[in-house]
């Protein structure tokens, strides 16, 4: 679809690109002539996602340890990447999430998901906006987000609010940093199945509904990577020069046409959701043991 150089000398970071949707996006950039970095938590999940990404786009792709929650952490992966120029480009992907009936939440509970979607999508802008607006450079900032944004969702609250509030930052932002060359928009994907959200989404049998499933999307299937990669590599594109401050949607029509939520989890017993966080909380059990900051 695209010229294979059209992101030629483009330099992104995908936070979160070790795995999932950052992942393919990030082929999809470094298939396209960017030098791509990615961020996380785990270094043996980064350095296998580079390689893969090195090998799937022949392109140019690095890795570097990072908590978008912590901003001191962020501040130092983005002193290193600038060390070898700036960065032309940012994806805010890195994400958390788990289903949990919002009366069993703890504050720390809500404060995993809100401060790695909404505290960890800001701090990787402003540090990224601010260097390109010292040295007078452009730039272009993208935040994944969620069809939520638009319609809610019960049983994921804290995902639902975060996400809501990086699509007030994207218009805040597209205002105040227009003026500067810096453009910041939004996708809003449907379901695109993942390891990652899966395990902590539809866990079990009876967690299947209407969020995660493909028979109520209008195009009744979910979303491919290549029609994700499409759009990411459209929107970072110099082609793409007058369109910032939009969340764009890309989910088959699901959001119009619900339930493209968790709303039909209301059947689930207690017990059931016993079960429930008991195989998120294993699955999340697994990712910590390699979990390198
Ligand atoms: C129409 C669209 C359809 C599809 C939409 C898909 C939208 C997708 C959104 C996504 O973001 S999917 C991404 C999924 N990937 C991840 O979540 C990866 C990152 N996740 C994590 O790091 C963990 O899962 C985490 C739990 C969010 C955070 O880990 P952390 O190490 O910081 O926290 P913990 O100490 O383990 O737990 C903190 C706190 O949370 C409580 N908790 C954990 N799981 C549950 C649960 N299932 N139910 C209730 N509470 C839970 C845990 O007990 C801790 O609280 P305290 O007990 O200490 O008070
Ligand atoms: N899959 C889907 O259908 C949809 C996904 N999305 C969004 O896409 C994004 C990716 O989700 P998906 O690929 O499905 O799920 P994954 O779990 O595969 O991706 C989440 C990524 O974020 C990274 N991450 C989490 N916390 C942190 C942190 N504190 N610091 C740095 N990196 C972190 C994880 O790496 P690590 O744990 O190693 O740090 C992981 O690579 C999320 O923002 C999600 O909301 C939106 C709509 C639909």
């Amino acid at each position: 679809m695209f010229d294979a150089a059209v992101l030629q000398g483009k330099r992104i970071l995908v936070t979160g690109g070790g795995t999932g949707l950052g992942k393919e996006m990030a082929v999809g950039f470094a298939a396209h002539g960017a030098h791509v970095y990615i961020c996380g938590r785990r270094k043996e999940v980064l350095d296998l996602a580079v390689a893969e990404i090195r090998e799937r786009s022949r392109g140019q792709a690095d890795a570097l340890i990072a908590n978008v929650r912590d901003p001191d952490s962020i501040e130092a992966m983005m002193s290193a990447i600038w060390a070898d120029g700036p960065l032309t480009g940012l994806v805010n992907n890195a994400g958390a999430n788990f289903l949990a009936p919002t009366e069993s939440l703890s504050p720390r509970g809500y404060e995993a998901i809100r401060s790695t979607v909404m505290d960890g999508s800001f701090y990787a802008s402003v540090a990224c906006g601010k260097r390109w607006i010292a040295a007078g450079l452009p730039g272009v900032i993208i935040s994944n987000l969620v069809t939520w944004v638009w319609t809610g969702s019960a049983y994921v609250v804290p995902a639902a609010m975060a996400k809501a509030a990086v699509h007030a930052m994207t218009m805040s932002l597209a205002v105040e940093w227009g003026p500067k060359g810096i453009r910041v928009n939004a996708i809003a994907p449907g379901p695109f199945p993942t390891e990652g959200a899966w395990d902590k989404l539809n866990p079990l049998a009876e967690t299947g509904v209407g969020a995660t499933q493909a028979d109520e999307v209008p195009l009744r299937r979910f979303g491919k990577m290549d029609e994700l990669r499409n759009l990411l590599i459209f929107l970072m594109s110099d082609g793409c020069s007058y369109i910032t401050g939009d969340t764009i949607s890309i989910d088959g029509g699901h959001h119009l046409a619900a339930p493209s939520t968790f709303a039909g989890l209301a059947k689930l017993s207690p017990a059931d959701w016993q079960r429930a966080r008991e195989a998120i909380q294993a699955s999340v059990r697994k990712e910590k043991e390699t979990r390198s900051i």
